[in-house]
Protein backbone atom coordinates (compact mmCIF):
# COMPACT_ATOMS: atom_id res chain seq x y z
CA UNK A 1 0.00 0.00 0.00
CA UNK A 2 1.37 3.53 -0.77
CA UNK A 3 1.10 6.38 1.71
CA UNK A 4 1.78 9.90 0.95
CA UNK A 5 3.46 11.32 4.07
CA UNK A 6 2.41 14.95 5.02
CA UNK A 7 5.25 15.62 7.55
CA UNK A 8 8.31 14.25 9.27
CA UNK A 9 6.27 12.07 11.80
CA UNK A 10 4.08 10.95 8.51
CA UNK A 11 7.34 9.92 7.34
CA UNK A 12 8.94 8.10 9.92
CA UNK A 13 5.57 6.61 10.81
CA UNK A 14 5.67 5.42 6.68
CA UNK A 15 9.31 3.88 7.50
CA UNK A 16 8.15 2.27 10.55
CA UNK A 17 4.75 0.73 9.02
CA UNK A 18 6.34 -0.54 5.99
CA UNK A 19 9.60 -2.02 7.83
CA UNK A 20 7.23 -4.12 9.93
CA UNK A 21 5.52 -5.73 7.18
CA UNK A 22 8.18 -6.03 5.29
CA UNK A 23 9.74 -8.28 8.72
CA UNK A 24 6.18 -10.10 8.78
CA UNK A 25 6.96 -11.19 5.00
CA UNK A 26 10.70 -12.30 5.57
CA UNK A 27 9.77 -14.16 8.32
CA UNK A 28 7.05 -15.49 6.67
CA UNK A 29 9.30 -16.91 3.77
CA UNK A 30 12.67 -17.96 5.49
CA UNK A 31 12.66 -21.17 5.22
CA UNK A 32 13.29 -24.17 6.67
CA UNK A 33 11.36 -23.97 9.68
CA UNK A 34 10.28 -26.55 11.69
CA UNK A 35 6.52 -26.78 11.98
CA UNK A 36 6.10 -23.32 10.78
CA UNK A 37 4.47 -21.29 7.31
CA UNK A 38 7.76 -21.52 5.12
CA UNK A 39 8.10 -21.03 1.34
CA UNK A 40 7.98 -24.63 1.23
CA UNK A 41 4.28 -25.26 2.39
CA UNK A 42 1.74 -24.96 5.10
CA UNK A 43 4.37 -26.72 8.11
CA UNK A 44 2.13 -28.15 10.74
CA UNK A 45 -0.98 -25.73 9.68
CA UNK A 46 -4.20 -26.77 7.73
CA UNK A 47 -5.37 -23.41 7.55
CA UNK A 48 -2.62 -21.26 6.17
CA UNK A 49 -0.73 -20.46 3.43
CA UNK A 50 2.52 -18.59 2.68
CA UNK A 51 0.34 -16.28 0.47
CA UNK A 52 -2.44 -15.94 3.05
CA UNK A 53 0.77 -14.95 5.45
CA UNK A 54 1.48 -12.26 2.99
CA UNK A 55 -2.37 -11.15 2.43
CA UNK A 56 -2.18 -10.76 6.14
CA UNK A 57 1.28 -8.71 6.66
CA UNK A 58 -0.08 -6.11 4.03
CA UNK A 59 -3.45 -5.58 5.43
CA UNK A 60 -1.16 -4.63 8.41
CA UNK A 61 0.85 -2.06 7.06
CA UNK A 62 -2.44 0.95 7.91
CA UNK A 63 -2.33 -0.68 11.45
CA UNK A 64 1.28 0.12 12.09
CA UNK A 65 1.13 3.27 10.81
CA UNK A 66 -2.01 4.62 12.60
CA UNK A 67 0.25 2.94 16.09
CA UNK A 68 3.29 5.04 14.91
CA UNK A 69 1.60 8.39 14.09
CA UNK A 70 -0.55 8.02 17.03
CA UNK A 71 2.46 7.44 19.29
CA UNK A 72 4.84 10.20 17.88
CA UNK A 73 6.81 11.62 20.81
CA UNK A 74 4.25 10.92 23.50
CA UNK A 75 4.82 9.18 26.79
CA UNK A 76 3.86 6.31 28.00
CA UNK A 77 0.59 6.70 30.43
CA UNK A 78 -2.64 5.23 30.28
CA UNK A 79 -4.32 6.86 27.84
CA UNK A 80 -1.71 6.13 25.23
CA UNK A 81 -2.29 2.55 26.22
CA UNK A 82 -5.75 2.00 25.81
CA UNK A 83 -5.66 3.84 22.01
CA UNK A 84 -2.60 1.58 21.35
CA UNK A 85 -5.21 -1.71 22.50
CA UNK A 86 -8.05 0.06 20.19
CA UNK A 87 -5.76 -0.07 17.39
CA UNK A 88 -4.16 -3.42 17.94
CA UNK A 89 -7.70 -4.87 18.14
CA UNK A 90 -8.43 -2.74 14.72
CA UNK A 91 -5.54 -4.05 13.29
CA UNK A 92 -6.89 -7.64 14.68
CA UNK A 93 -9.84 -7.10 12.70
CA UNK A 94 -8.15 -5.89 9.46
CA UNK A 95 -6.23 -9.40 9.25
CA UNK A 96 -9.49 -11.51 10.00
CA UNK A 97 -10.93 -9.61 7.36
CA UNK A 98 -8.01 -10.30 5.09
CA UNK A 99 -7.76 -14.03 5.71
CA UNK A 100 -11.55 -14.55 6.31
CA UNK A 101 -11.31 -15.32 9.66
CA UNK A 102 -7.88 -17.07 10.02
CA UNK A 103 -5.59 -15.98 12.93
CA UNK A 104 -2.30 -15.19 11.10
CA UNK A 105 -0.77 -12.60 12.98
CA UNK A 106 -2.56 -11.74 16.26
CA UNK A 107 0.93 -12.59 18.53
CA UNK A 108 3.03 -10.35 15.87
CA UNK A 109 0.26 -7.48 16.14
CA UNK A 110 1.07 -7.34 19.77
CA UNK A 111 4.83 -7.53 19.55
CA UNK A 112 5.19 -5.20 16.54
CA UNK A 113 2.30 -3.19 17.24
CA UNK A 114 4.42 -2.31 20.96
CA UNK A 115 8.05 -2.03 19.36
CA UNK A 116 6.36 -0.04 16.18
CA UNK A 117 4.81 2.55 18.58
CA UNK A 118 7.86 2.66 21.56
CA UNK A 119 9.87 3.74 18.39
CA UNK A 120 7.71 6.38 17.18
CA UNK A 121 7.57 7.45 20.38
CA UNK A 122 11.20 7.74 20.83
CA UNK A 123 11.22 9.85 17.01
CA UNK A 124 11.84 6.99 15.34
CA UNK A 125 15.71 7.30 16.93
CA UNK A 126 16.69 4.83 19.38
CA UNK A 127 18.61 1.77 20.50
CA UNK A 128 17.31 -1.57 20.28
CA UNK A 129 17.42 -1.33 24.96
CA UNK A 130 15.56 1.99 24.62
CA UNK A 131 12.80 0.73 22.49
CA UNK A 132 12.05 -2.50 24.23
CA UNK A 133 12.32 -0.54 27.56
CA UNK A 134 9.53 1.97 26.05
CA UNK A 135 7.81 -1.42 24.76
CA UNK A 136 7.33 -3.03 27.97
CA UNK A 137 6.30 0.00 29.99
CA UNK A 138 3.17 0.20 27.41
CA UNK A 139 2.98 -3.31 28.14
CA UNK A 140 2.83 -2.73 31.81
CA UNK A 141 0.05 0.00 31.77
CA UNK A 142 -3.32 -0.80 31.65
CA UNK A 143 -5.84 -1.32 29.34
CA UNK A 144 -9.28 -1.35 31.13
CA UNK A 145 -10.95 -1.85 27.66
CA UNK A 146 -9.44 -5.23 27.15
CA UNK A 147 -11.45 -8.16 26.48
CA UNK A 148 -11.92 -10.71 29.04
CA UNK A 149 -11.45 -13.44 26.83
CA UNK A 150 -9.61 -16.46 27.97
CA UNK A 151 -7.74 -16.89 25.11
CA UNK A 152 -6.28 -20.27 23.78
CA UNK A 153 -2.47 -18.29 25.18
CA UNK A 154 -3.81 -17.69 28.20
CA UNK A 155 -5.29 -20.88 29.14
CA UNK A 156 -1.82 -22.43 28.23
CA UNK A 157 0.33 -20.21 30.37
CA UNK A 158 -2.16 -20.68 33.20
CA UNK A 159 -2.02 -24.95 32.82
CA UNK A 160 1.37 -25.19 32.65
CA UNK A 161 2.35 -22.15 34.66
CA UNK A 162 4.50 -20.24 32.65
CA UNK A 163 4.53 -17.08 31.45
CA UNK A 164 3.10 -15.77 27.80
CA UNK A 165 2.67 -13.30 25.02
CA UNK A 166 1.73 -10.50 27.45
CA UNK A 167 4.61 -11.50 30.27
CA UNK A 168 7.75 -11.68 27.33
CA UNK A 169 6.39 -7.37 26.61
CA UNK A 170 6.21 -6.83 30.21
CA UNK A 171 9.84 -8.01 30.28
CA UNK A 172 11.03 -5.68 27.51
CA UNK A 173 11.08 -9.09 25.12
CA UNK A 174 14.14 -10.88 26.57
CA UNK A 175 13.86 -13.56 23.77
CA UNK A 176 14.84 -10.61 21.22
CA UNK A 177 17.09 -8.92 22.98
CA UNK A 178 19.37 -11.81 24.85
CA UNK A 179 18.47 -14.77 22.28
CA UNK A 180 17.31 -13.49 18.79
CA UNK A 181 19.38 -10.50 18.21
CA UNK A 182 22.60 -11.52 19.84
CA UNK A 183 22.39 -14.76 17.70
CA UNK A 184 21.51 -13.18 14.54
CA UNK A 185 24.25 -10.41 14.91
CA UNK A 186 26.64 -13.19 16.29
CA UNK A 187 26.00 -15.57 13.00
CA UNK A 188 26.76 -12.60 10.38
CA UNK A 189 30.16 -12.04 12.46
CA UNK A 190 31.14 -15.41 11.41
CA UNK A 191 29.95 -15.28 8.19
CA UNK A 192 26.71 -17.19 7.84
CA UNK A 193 24.16 -15.89 4.98
CA UNK A 194 21.40 -13.90 6.00
CA UNK A 195 19.31 -16.67 5.70
CA UNK A 196 21.42 -19.16 7.72
CA UNK A 197 21.63 -16.28 10.63
CA UNK A 198 17.83 -15.63 10.71
CA UNK A 199 17.02 -19.25 11.15
CA UNK A 200 20.00 -19.00 13.98
CA UNK A 201 18.15 -16.44 15.59
CA UNK A 202 14.83 -18.72 15.44
CA UNK A 203 16.76 -21.12 16.83
CA UNK A 204 18.21 -19.39 20.16
CA UNK A 205 14.24 -18.21 20.59
CA UNK A 206 12.97 -21.27 20.40
CA UNK A 207 15.68 -22.60 22.70
CA UNK A 208 13.71 -21.39 25.64
CA UNK A 209 10.27 -19.91 24.89
CA UNK A 210 7.81 -20.84 26.55
CA UNK A 211 5.32 -21.00 23.41
CA UNK A 212 1.89 -21.11 24.16
CA UNK A 213 1.09 -22.26 20.47
CA UNK A 214 3.36 -25.47 21.29
CA UNK A 215 1.50 -25.95 24.31
CA UNK A 216 -1.80 -25.46 23.18
CA UNK A 217 -0.93 -27.77 20.21
CA UNK A 218 1.75 -30.33 21.57
CA UNK A 219 1.56 -30.11 25.59
CA UNK A 220 4.94 -29.86 27.62
CA UNK A 221 6.22 -32.83 25.58
CA UNK A 222 6.29 -30.52 22.46
CA UNK A 223 7.51 -27.65 24.02
CA UNK A 224 10.66 -29.71 25.60
CA UNK A 225 11.11 -31.42 22.25
CA UNK A 226 10.96 -27.56 20.74
CA UNK A 227 13.60 -26.63 23.04
CA UNK A 228 15.85 -29.28 23.06
CA UNK A 229 15.66 -29.22 19.03
CA UNK A 230 16.94 -26.30 18.72
CA UNK A 231 19.27 -26.39 21.40
CA UNK A 232 20.97 -29.26 18.89
CA UNK A 233 20.80 -27.26 16.14
CA UNK A 234 22.98 -24.73 17.56
CA UNK A 235 25.31 -27.20 19.93
CA UNK A 236 25.92 -29.26 15.88
CA UNK A 237 27.28 -25.89 14.69
CA UNK A 238 24.20 -23.47 13.64
CA UNK A 239 22.19 -23.66 10.39
CA UNK A 240 25.53 -22.34 8.41
CA UNK A 241 26.76 -25.94 8.93
CA UNK A 242 26.19 -29.30 7.31
CA UNK A 243 25.46 -30.81 10.60
CA UNK A 244 23.23 -28.33 11.63
CA UNK A 245 21.00 -28.39 8.95
CA UNK A 246 20.74 -32.19 9.60
CA UNK A 247 19.95 -31.08 13.28
CA UNK A 248 17.34 -28.66 12.06
CA UNK A 249 15.62 -31.33 8.94
CA UNK A 250 15.18 -33.82 12.21
CA UNK A 251 13.19 -30.98 14.32
CA UNK A 252 11.10 -30.38 11.01
CA UNK A 253 10.05 -33.86 11.32
CA UNK A 254 9.62 -34.06 14.95
CA UNK A 255 7.52 -30.85 15.07
CA UNK A 256 5.53 -32.33 12.15
CA UNK A 257 4.80 -35.90 14.32
CA UNK A 258 3.61 -33.74 17.32
CA UNK A 259 1.60 -31.19 15.21
CA UNK A 260 3.31 -28.76 16.78
CA UNK A 261 4.08 -24.72 15.58
CA UNK A 262 6.57 -22.22 17.07
CA UNK A 263 3.96 -19.59 16.13
CA UNK A 264 5.09 -17.69 19.35
CA UNK A 265 8.80 -17.83 18.20
CA UNK A 266 8.09 -16.89 14.42
CA UNK A 267 6.12 -13.88 15.87
CA UNK A 268 9.63 -12.52 17.97
CA UNK A 269 11.99 -13.55 15.14
CA UNK A 270 9.59 -10.82 13.01
CA UNK A 271 10.48 -8.58 16.16
CA UNK A 272 14.13 -9.31 15.97
CA UNK A 273 14.62 -8.68 12.29
CA UNK A 274 12.52 -5.05 12.74
CA UNK A 275 14.67 -3.84 15.78
CA UNK A 276 18.15 -5.14 13.71
CA UNK A 277 16.52 -2.66 10.85
CA UNK A 278 15.27 0.34 12.81
CA UNK A 279 17.44 0.33 16.11
CA UNK A 280 20.85 3.24 15.97
CA UNK A 281 23.82 1.37 17.41
CA UNK A 282 24.37 1.66 21.13
CA UNK A 283 27.19 3.93 21.82
C1 LIG B 1 -1.51 -10.23 24.19
C2 LIG B 1 -2.16 -10.89 22.99
C3 LIG B 1 -1.05 -11.45 22.10
C4 LIG B 1 -3.08 -11.99 23.43
O1 LIG B 1 -2.34 -12.98 24.05
P1 LIG B 1 -2.93 -14.28 24.76
O2 LIG B 1 -1.88 -14.86 25.64
O3 LIG B 1 -4.26 -13.95 25.38
O4 LIG B 1 -3.17 -15.38 23.69
P2 LIG B 1 -3.55 -15.65 22.18
O5 LIG B 1 -3.69 -17.12 22.11
O6 LIG B 1 -4.73 -14.85 21.73
O7 LIG B 1 -2.27 -15.16 21.36
C5 LIG B 1 -0.99 -15.43 21.77
C6 LIG B 1 -0.06 -15.32 20.57
O8 LIG B 1 1.18 -14.78 21.03
C7 LIG B 1 2.28 -15.49 20.47
N1 LIG B 1 3.05 -16.16 21.56
C8 LIG B 1 2.90 -17.38 22.09
N2 LIG B 1 3.74 -17.60 23.10
C9 LIG B 1 4.47 -16.49 23.21
C10 LIG B 1 5.52 -16.11 24.08
N3 LIG B 1 5.96 -16.91 25.06
N4 LIG B 1 6.05 -14.89 23.91
C11 LIG B 1 5.62 -14.06 22.94
N5 LIG B 1 4.62 -14.36 22.08
C12 LIG B 1 4.05 -15.57 22.23
C13 LIG B 1 1.69 -16.49 19.52
O9 LIG B 1 1.65 -15.97 18.22
C14 LIG B 1 0.27 -16.69 20.01
O10 LIG B 1 -0.62 -17.09 18.98
C15 LIG B 1 -2.88 -9.87 22.12
O11 LIG B 1 -3.68 -10.50 21.15
C16 LIG B 1 -3.75 -8.86 22.84
O12 LIG B 1 -4.22 -8.99 23.96
N6 LIG B 1 -3.98 -7.82 22.15
C17 LIG B 1 -4.86 -6.74 22.60
C18 LIG B 1 -4.63 -5.53 21.78
C19 LIG B 1 -3.48 -4.73 22.33
O13 LIG B 1 -3.40 -4.34 23.48
N7 LIG B 1 -2.54 -4.41 21.46
C20 LIG B 1 -1.45 -3.56 21.80
C21 LIG B 1 -0.30 -3.65 20.85
S1 LIG B 1 -0.74 -3.45 19.15
N1 LIG C 1 5.32 -18.43 9.67
C1 LIG C 1 4.36 -18.66 10.58
N2 LIG C 1 3.67 -19.83 10.56
C2 LIG C 1 2.71 -20.06 11.48
N3 LIG C 1 2.38 -19.22 12.48
C3 LIG C 1 3.03 -18.03 12.56
C4 LIG C 1 4.03 -17.72 11.60
N4 LIG C 1 4.49 -16.49 11.89
C5 LIG C 1 3.83 -16.05 12.98
N5 LIG C 1 2.94 -16.96 13.40
C6 LIG C 1 2.12 -16.77 14.63
O1 LIG C 1 1.47 -17.95 15.05
C7 LIG C 1 0.14 -17.67 15.47
C8 LIG C 1 -0.81 -18.68 14.82
O2 LIG C 1 -0.84 -19.73 15.68
P1 LIG C 1 -2.01 -20.79 15.80
O3 LIG C 1 -2.19 -21.48 14.49
O4 LIG C 1 -1.67 -21.61 17.00
O5 LIG C 1 -3.28 -19.88 16.08
P2 LIG C 1 -4.78 -20.32 16.15
O6 LIG C 1 -5.44 -20.18 14.79
O7 LIG C 1 -5.33 -19.48 17.24
O8 LIG C 1 -4.69 -21.84 16.56
P3 LIG C 1 -5.04 -23.23 15.82
O9 LIG C 1 -4.63 -23.10 14.36
O10 LIG C 1 -4.19 -24.22 16.58
O11 LIG C 1 -6.50 -23.40 16.03
C9 LIG C 1 -0.22 -16.29 15.06
O12 LIG C 1 -0.62 -15.52 16.18
C10 LIG C 1 1.05 -15.73 14.42
O13 LIG C 1 1.41 -14.49 14.98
Amino acid sequence: MKLQPQSSADAVAQRLAQTATRCLIDEARLSPKPGLVDSRGNGAHSDLSLSLMERSAHSLTPTFFALAQQCWRRPADVALRQLIGRLGREGEQSMMAATNGVNTHRGAIWALGLMVSSCAMLSGHATASAISEQAARLAQLPDPAAPTVFSKGLRASHRYRVPGAREEAAQGFPHVMKRGLPALLHSRAQGASEQHAMLDALMSIMTTLSDTCVLSRAGMVGLEAMQQGAGAVLKAGGCASHAGRQQLAELDQTMLGLNASPGGAADLLAATLFIDRVALPAS
